[in-house]
């Protein structure tokens, strides 16, 4: 069976972002991604830094890890990156996971479509603004989203910094009216060990996204989060 590059499996956790935030879930994260966002807290995934950490696992090899550190105590694994999108073999992996009962949750940015999208029971996409240096390839993005409209699985969070990246959210959501849509705190410091210190930026930052949505007729139907585990944990890896 086909083998994916998997730089860190970790968990049990909490979901700390977005459509199923709060949810006990573990974490297998790939690694390589066709993305090169300014403030990437997984740069590592990409930028060759823990090129000696990837692992080319077997699906039945990374459910094994899973339940060797999990045991029982879980029931929902989420993909996250790097972008997982880039691989077909994740298809394989979803597969192996519903025999084991499993639910799985899924974030890519949406620069990619794959046909597994659609049996994955928690579709992140997460459209990247401009403070990241991105572009938004839109036809690709509204393909993926008319294919996953029936289905009902997805979401779109969009990181927020800055004023310009407010009104590129509020133009993706007004273009996918039907999808439930989040607005994320975008962590400035992702480097930083002064846990404290990084927790008091988030809270400021997350009070004036509050602010910035609650005065804007076109984000009436939002929700608006932090990221749960970066106020917990700070900028710690594995959680
Ligand atoms: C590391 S990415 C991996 C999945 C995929 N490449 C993507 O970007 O959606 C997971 C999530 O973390 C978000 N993220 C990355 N860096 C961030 C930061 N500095 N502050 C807030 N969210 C961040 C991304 O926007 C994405 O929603
Ligand atoms: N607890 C926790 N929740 C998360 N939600 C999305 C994450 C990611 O890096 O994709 C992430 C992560 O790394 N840890
Ligand atoms: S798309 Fe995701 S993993 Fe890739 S650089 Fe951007 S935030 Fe990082
Ligand atoms: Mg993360």
């Amino acid at each position: 069976m086909s083998k994916l590059p998997v730089l860190e499996i970790f968990g049990p956790t909490i979901q700390g972002e977005g459509m199923v935030i709060g949810r006990k879930t573990m974490f297998v994260r790939t690694a390589g991604c066709d993305y090169r966002c300014s403030w990437c807290d997984s740069a590592f995934t990409w930028d060759g830094s823990a090129k000696q950490d990837i692992r080319q696992l077997t699906p039945e090899a990374i459910w094994e890890e899973l339940v060797a550190l999990g045991g029982d105590c879980f029931d929902h694994v989420t993909i996250s990156g790097g972008n997982p999108a880039l691989l077909a073999a994740v298809a394989d992996l979803v597969q192996l996971f519903k025999t084991k009962g499993i639910k799985t949750a899924l974030e890519t940015q949406g620069s990619r479509w794959q046909p597994w999208m659609t049996a994955i029971d928690d579709l992140t996409l997460s459209p990247k603004p401009p403070s990241s240096g991105m572009k938004t390839h839109f036809s690709v993005l509204d393909s993926i989203i008319e294919q996953l409209l029936p289905i009902g699985n997805a979401s779109l969070k969009v990181v927020i910094f800055d004023e310009a990246d407010f009104d590129y959210a509020v133009a993706v959501h007004e273009r996918y009216k039907g999808i439930p849509f989040f607005l994320q705190v975008g962590n400035a410091d992702t480097t930083t060990t002064n846990q404290e210190a990084l927790t008091k930026q988030l809270m400021t930052r997350y009070e004036w996204l509050i602010d910035k949505a609650m005065v804007d007729p076109k984000m009436n139907d939002v929700r608006i989060l932090p990221q749960i585990h970066t106020l917990v944990w700070g900028n710690k890896r594995g959680v």
